[in-house]
């Protein structure tokens, strides 16, 4: 079925009231995306962050009647009479499926693919991570992903135990244990990451290996042989000192989620318990890799 989308252009101030607007004026969904380009990163789970100057498009049935619906959003204290707007037929297609089917498999290192759940495997013999995101982060196309995973690939997992902070869809957990780790423990604040790692894990027959816990519940005295998080900047400085406090001595440690440009930051913060590598980059995303000092304190 075709649909109409309206587009109309909004700040951060009124761009909630005006999408409340077209949905109490026919439209079925009203979209947020940012006019300008300025990330807007990681909100907090169920938090809405707008950006200063944001676009508007609702979304209508292919009959309903643009010119009444624009008529009556003209009067709205909220929109001036001559406000700009745009109407469009949207191209009918199955979205669902365009999704998946530009979703391919991908090596990264020398042993590891991810491929989604739905497509063949293009090496049997390889380390298969099959995936389905659903609502969480991690697919292996975003460079700090894709940077990680790199990293894993390159580690002796064998019998180890592995941290994976921030774990949304599982990605690196589960590639860690198909990597040989014999026990991952992944932590997320976001329910939906929770809910995602565990039926990916499932779908890849290693969840009796995987414990998932939100950052409250996580039992008391785990020492990882090896620890990765792909947050963000500001919670790896700020969360630092309990990282360290997960990493055993000699343990590995790899950090994501950082912009190029906020690498040095963190190794100066890293280092006070990492031997800390150079950072490696990928697009503007940095990856830091370290080894715990064998004489950190447990
Ligand atoms: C960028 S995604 C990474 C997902 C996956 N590990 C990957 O590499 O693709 C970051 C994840 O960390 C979670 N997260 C953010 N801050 C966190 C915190 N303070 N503690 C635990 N998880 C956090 C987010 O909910 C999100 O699922």
């Amino acid at each position: 079925m075709p649909w109409i989308q309206l587009k109309l252009n909004a700040t951060s101030a009124n761009a909630e009231d005006i999408g409340e607007l077209l949905m109490s004026n026919g439209a079925l969904s009203a979209t947020f995306t940012d006019a300008q380009d300025t990330p807007v990163f990681e909100p907090l789970p169920g938090e809405t962050r707008l950006w200063g100057d944001t676009d508007i498009t609702g979304l209508y049935e292919a009959d309903a009647d643009m010119q009444a619906i624009v008529e009556v959003l003209k009067k709205s204290p909220l929109l001036a009479d001559d406000f700009a707007f745009k109407v469009e037929q949207l191209e009918d297609k199955d979205w669902e499926r365009e999704w998946m089917d530009n979703f391919h498999p991908m090596q990264f290192g020398k042993r590891l693919w991810i491929c989604p759940s739905w497509k063949p495997v293009p090496d049997e013999n390889a380390v298969n991570v099959m995936l389905d995101p659903g609502l969480a982060f991690g697919t292996g196309t975003h460079p700090t992903t894709a940077l990680c995973l790199a990293w894993l690939d390159g580690q002796d997992l064998q019998d180890k135990v592995v941290l994976d902070f921030g774990c949304g869809s599982g990605i690196l957990a589960i590639a860690a244990l198909k990597l040989g780790a014999k026990r991952v423990i992944g932590i997320d604040i976001d329910p939906q990451a929770i809910t995602a790692s565990r039926d990916n894990a499932e779908r890849n027959n290693v969840s009796e290996q995987l414990e998932l816990y939100l950052p409250a519940d996580l039992p008391e005295g785990i020492l990882a042989d090896v620890l990765v998080a792909n947050i963000l900047a500001g919670p790896l400085r700020e969360l630092s000192g309990s990282i360290e406090a997960l990493v055993k001595p000699s343990g590995k440690l790899a950090l994501s989620g950082i912009l190029e440009q906020q690498a040095d930051e963190l190794i100066e913060t890293y280092s006070q318990w990492f031997e800390m590598d150079a950072a490696q980059v990928k697009e503007e995303w940095a990856r830091l890799s370290g080894q715990k000092c064998s004489k950190s304190q447990q």
